[in-house]
């Protein structure tokens, strides 16, 4: 069944998980999935819409360069690991992005850029100064410097709140998040067989939020807790959010053209003017 839904392509973010970047049982890049990625920001791109991409996969890539299977436990390695990881990530994407004509430029980011008026600015400048030359922003936490202080706090621990953040403050009309699991269900899908995905949430009650736990891989971290914090971040700016299967990210084209998949996330009021 296909229900329509109000959308419009004018500014979109895309955030992709880690466990869909890279097989947590392998360690293996999936290139595909970068490919069909970038194909389909670029395709978008071209139509005219402005799309901004915040990706995951700095460690895990890193893990995957060093073929480590754990991550390190120390901060200092874990954070080496991620400026291994990023370098390759970032050029994966540029030689993908660049297939598909599109061009691409890195921003990496800490807590304190959105707590310090003066930096935000700059920052939501340099992303406007991209998208008016057709160019995605590609950004993810700066693991490499974020560390976690009493009274400066860097890091935002995961980048389901990120891209939120992202989304809400360049004013985009919609975040699609690309995770290993195809949507939002009552209860934690890996622990519950008979658990049952929800197409349309308007508010996140008491038992969509019991039923969120954290992540089922090796590699992902926030889990759906966090991801129901994006969620209500987007609804409470009036701007709405997809979770969705990031196993094809061409399924961004069927999202943006209104189609039922995933989990949408969307106040009633927003549903009931269509
Ligand atoms: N209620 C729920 N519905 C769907 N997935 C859930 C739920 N509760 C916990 N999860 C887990 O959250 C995982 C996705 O989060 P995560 O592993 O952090 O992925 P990503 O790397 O995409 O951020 C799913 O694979 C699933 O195991
Ligand atoms: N910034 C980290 C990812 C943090 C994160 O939120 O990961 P994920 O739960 O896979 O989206 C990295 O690039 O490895």
């Amino acid at each position: 069944m296909t229900e329509k839904r109000p959308l419009t392509c004018r500014r979109i973010v895309v955030k992709i998980g880690t466990s869909s970047l890279i097989d947590a049982a392998t360690g293996q890049i999936k290139l595909q999935t970068i490919d069909r990625l970038a194909f389909t920001l670029a395709a978008l791109n071209h139509q005219g819409c402005d799309m901004v991409l915040v990706t995951s996969g700095a460690i895990g890539v890193g893990l995957t360069q060093q073929r480590l299977t754990e991550r390190p436990s120390s901060i200092a390695e874990q954070q080496a690991l991620a400026a291994v990881g990023q370098c390759e990530l970032m050029r994966l994407y540029s030689q993908r992005f660049n297939d598909y004509d599109a061009q691409i430029g890195q921003l990496l980011l800490t807590h304190d850029v959105f707590d310090y008026p003066v930096s935000r600015t700059h920052v939501m400048d340099t992303i406007d100064a991209l998208l008016a030359h057709q160019i995605i922003p590609v950004i993810n936490e700066n693991d490499s410097v974020a560390v976690d202080e009493l009274d400066h706090r860097t890091t935002f621990g995961d980048n389901d709140q990120l891209s939120a953040l992202v989304a809400t403050q360049i004013g985009a009309d919609l975040l699609i998040v690309l995770s290993d699991i195809d949507g939002l269900y009552d209860q934690d899908p890996r622990r519950h067989a008979d658990a049952r995905r929800l197409t349309t949430v308007h508010h996140l009650s008491e038992d969509i939020l019991a039923g969120a736990a954290g992540s089922g891989s090796r590699l992902g971290t926030g889990g759906m807790v966090t991801k129901l914090k994006a969620a209500g971040h987007m609804m409470q700016a009036g701007a709405q959010m997809v979770l969705a299967s990031g196993a094809d990210p061409r399924i961004i084209s069927h999202i943006i053209a209104g189609e039922n998949v995933g989990t949408w996330f969307v106040q009633k009021a927003e549903v009931e003017q269509s």
